[in-house]
């Protein structure tokens, strides 16, 4: 199992952000606090690091549903900067369902209920031939 190396909520990865992501029915959410270590212009946090929680979020809604995908296409609203010392929530949900593609809106928004970023997922369904020739495992 390589996940727990995932780059966002993966335990063993020293560098990562160490997201727990949670299921509430067919929504996800995490909570993340922002350190001067994710910043990109002082005192903001890096929109990569906004990007990357978002897309993460993204995953685990079809991972909730036991499906295995990856992002075919991510669209993010950058509306209000992330400052350090803030902590975020970031949910995700689905908004329609088909054999291989899965529509996800996420949001971020800090402790005050402001929208900090908003995103649009497209996430492509992996057949299990496609998830071992991209070298992804998966538990059984
Ligand atoms: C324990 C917890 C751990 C949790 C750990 C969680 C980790 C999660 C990580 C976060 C998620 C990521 O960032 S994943 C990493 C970032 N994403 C990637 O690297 C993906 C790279 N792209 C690809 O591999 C490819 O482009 C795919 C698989 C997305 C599509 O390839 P493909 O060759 O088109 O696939 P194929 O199976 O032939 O096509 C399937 C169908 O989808 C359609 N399709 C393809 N792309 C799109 C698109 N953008 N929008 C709409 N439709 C599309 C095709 O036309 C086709 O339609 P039809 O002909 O069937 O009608």
């Amino acid at each position: 199992m390589g996940y727990d190396y995932c780059f966002v909520c993966g335990d063993k990865n020293p560098h990562g952000l160490k997201a727990k992501f949670n299921a509430d029915g067919d929504s996800v959410w995490a909570s993340f606090h922002c350190e001067e270590r994710h910043i990109g212009w002082p005192n903001v946090q890096h929109g990569g690091i906004t990007s990357a929680l978002l897309d993460e979020a993204c995953a685990y809604v079809p991972l909730n549903m036991d499906l295995v995908t990856v992002t075919a296409e991510l669209n993010i609203s950058f509306k209000t900067p992330v400052q350090v010392g803030e902590t975020v929530r970031i949910e995700a949900h689905p908004t329609k369902v088909n054999k291989r593609l899965i529509l996800v809106e996420a949001t971020m928004v800090n402790q005050a209920g402001e929208l900090k970023a908003s995103a649009q997922a497209k996430m492509l369904v992996l057949s299990k031939t496609q998830q071992a020739a991209m070298g992804i495992e998966t538990q059984a």
